[in-house]
């Protein structure tokens, strides 16, 4: 992650070619430890994902995390706490391997020729290429976040869909493309300034960690990623539980997206409940993002032994 790139623009041609290619490079080991990264997430995290899931979604049921992770142990089994984990696993590596490429760009876009590596970036600058991430990965988020919430929260016998592209195909029959997309703009309000401080965070973390300890710690990229983690979930929160709700409904029930939502919630539960869910999202939100961010760093140290080309 903190990698020296080379962004001067120099009066050798040849110069030229070359930090262009090291840029290309970089961007592409982005894509691929984003991926593992992503991977290590989502076997980490999910579970936990589960119970934010559940307990956004019917408040009253699931009342408390505890409560909520007894009762589908004993109603469901352990295998209830990765329902749906098929839909993110299969999403996860090209999501986070965008977001992760997208960042590397978001960089590359906001940074000025005579800054040449990463610790010369200003936070702002992290900020403004996470936010740029979160946006761009919208595309592939929505669709997928649809379909692993509507998997999450079923419950019961009577299952309307048997997995990821059951689920899928039904969306599709019911109400076409759009029907994948229901709550697009919530979550590009929740992971556009989201994705600023998940980087942003990890950053600032990493630089403040090295500044003080030995570079080659291991550990960094774990606490680092766990800081990552909370700062993207305490800006995510309220947009997500409006996200949740959004997107386990049909594409009817709130015509006007959030503006149907918001005011029902508001007037009905009040709004604390846009924080429903903090501890099992904060439970997850380390240790996922820990082991991401561990994942990622060992990843990149893979591809330049093993694959020095990249
Ligand atoms: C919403 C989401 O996937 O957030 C990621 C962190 C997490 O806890 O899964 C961050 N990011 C989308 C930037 C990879």
């Amino acid at each position: 992650m903190a990698e020296k790139q080379s962004n001067t623009l120099s009066i050798n041609p040849e110069e030229d070619i070359k930090n262009i290619l090291t840029k290309n490079h970089q961007l592409i080991k982005y894509l691929i430890a984003g991926g593992f990264g992503g991977i290590c997430t989502t076997l980490c995290g999910h579970p936990l994902d589960t119970l934010k899931v559940r307990m956004q979604a019917k408040p009253r049921k699931y009342a408390s995390a505890w409560n909520t992770l007894t009762n589908i142990i004993h109603t469901e089994g352990p295998r209830g706490l990765y329902k749906g984990v098929m839909a993110p696993l299969l999403g996860v590596i090209p999501m986070f391997g965008l977001s992760f490429l997208s960042f590397g760009l978001g960089k590359n876009f906001f940074t000025n020729s005579i800054q040449k590596n990463d610790t010369e970036l200003k936070p702002y600058q992290i900020i403004l290429a996470g936010m740029f991430s979160g946006l761009v990965t919208i595309p592939l988020s929505v669709p997928g976040e649809r379909i692993k919430c509507l998997l999450q929260m079923q419950t019961g016998n009577m299952k309307k869909y048997s997995g990821f592209v059951d689920c899928a195909i039904k969306l599709y029959r019911e109400g076409g493309i759009k029907n994948f997309y229901v709550g697009t703009c919530i979550t590009i309000l929740r992971d556009v300034p989201a994705g600023g401080a998940y980087f942003g965070a990890y950053d600032l973390t990493m630089r403040y960690i090295s500044y003080h300890f030995a570079e080659t710690m291991m550990w960094k990229p774990i606490i680092a990623g766990g800081f990552a983690g909370m700062a993207n979930w305490i800006v995510a929160m309220p947009a997500d539980v409006l996200k949740s709700r959004l997107q386990i409904s049909s594409m009817d029930k709130y015509p006007h997206g959030i503006r149907s939502l918001l005011p029902i919630i508001l007037r009905e539960e009040g709004a604390r409940t846009l924080y429903r869910g903090v501890i099992p999202i904060m439970m997850r939100a380390i240790p996922a993002n820990a082991s991401c961010f561990l994942g990622i760093e060992i990843a990149m140290k893979f591809i330049e032994l093993y694959l020095p080309w990249f």
